[in-house]
């Protein structure tokens, strides 16, 4: 059976997930639904409630840390149920930061063979985006993982230009969506190549040209490759970073042209751990067939991380 693609949907305490999981849901058919809380009691699948039967609560304690086999349980009971679904939205409590979370979904063998990381999906508050962001260090792992960006509130505030400053700074490839966007613009789901950074030369340049980081020491990489890559090069860079850098890595993601492949090839990774590289079916029509390559780094430079992989790519 194809693995099932899982959203891991998250954002901080009270942004709107629950919200927009409810108007979404009877447009998502065949979606399965976990939902972790902090905290004792289990409220929040009470309220998630167009698809009651196949809502799973991860309770007691925050998904990142205290029950990451929770998680993996639930995820495997749920394969093994003969339940049908094509698909999966993991609700994080506010707290979580989803690098864990993440590291969970990619380490697991099982869990790798019945499932596939499709998207992070970060909800972020109109009204109270920038304090939290100030604040709160998950809130801004949060943005910086994210394949996709959501503003929830924009009807109490709609200016949003300071916030999407704020966040393109964070992290300069994810699309900055609206929560009344449908449903198919917010979970995209089934093509892995939509999650990429198809646009990272755009990001690139928003990057570069904005200055106001708030002291956030997580920065991104955005590169462009107009040649095809060898693989034994970008390979072997990686393993270094994942064996020197691995906790400064929050998030690596690329569209590969490698030398010898047809077909672009993508690859995910967070900190030491990666995904094995994946063949996508075929590259856009029209498109230029440029690796781009992503990654969000904390507390370290990204002129040395590009100096380090032009090195190994030259040396391969
Ligand atoms: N005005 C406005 N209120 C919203 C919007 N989205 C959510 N809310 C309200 O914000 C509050 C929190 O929404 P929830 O959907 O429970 O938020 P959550 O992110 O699931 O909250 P936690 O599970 O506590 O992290 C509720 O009172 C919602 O009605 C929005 O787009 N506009």
């Amino acid at each position: 059976m194809t693995p099932r693609p899982i959203t891991l949907l998250t954002g901080f305490l009270g942004v709107g997930k629950t919200t927009l999981l409810n108007r979404l849901l009877p447009a998502l058919p065949r979606t399965a639904v976990l939902v972790n809380e902090f905290g004792e009691i289990g409220l929040d699948q009470l309220f998630v409630q167009a698809v009651e039967e196949d809502v799973v609560l991860l309770q007691a304690g925050c998904l990142c840390c205290t029950i990451r086999g929770d998680l993996s349980r639930a995820l495997r009971d749920l394969a093994a149920s003969g339940r049908p679904f094509d698909r999966v939205v993991i609700e994080t409590t506010g707290l979580a930061d989803p690098g864990p979370i993440l590291q969970t979904l990619m380490s697991d063998p099982l869990l790798r063979r019945d499932f596939v990381l499709d998207a992070v999906v970060t909800l972020v508050d109109a009204a109270h985006g920038m304090a939290t962001l100030e604040a709160q260090e998950e809130a801004r792992r949060q943005v910086a993982v994210a394949d996709r960006l959501v503003l929830t509130k924009t009807d109490v505030a709609p200016d949003t230009a300071a916030l999407e400053s704020r966040l393109r700074a964070l992290n300069p490839v994810a699309p900055i969506l609206r929560n009344d966007a449908p449903a198919e613009a917010i979970f995209a789901p089934g093509d892995p190549g939509r999650n990429l950074p198809w646009s990272a030369e755009e990001a690139h340049h928003h990057h570069h040209h904005d200055p106001n980081r708030h002291g956030s020491d997580i920065r991104a990489l955005c590169l462009r490759f107009s040649q095809p890559l060898r693989w034994e090069g970008l390979a072997s860079w990686l393993e270094m970073m994942a064996m020197t850098q691995g906790e400064r890595m929050l998030r690596l993601k690329a569209v590969l042209n490698l030398e010898g492949e047809e077909a672009p090839v993508a690859l995910h990774g967070v900190r030491h751990l990666f995904d094995a590289p994946r063949r996508l079916p075929a590259w856009p029509e029209g498109d230029d067939r440029s690796s781009r390559l992503v990654l969000i780094l904390r507390g370290l430079d990204p002129e040395v991380a590009e100096a380090g992989l032009r090195a190994f790519l030259e040396a391969a």
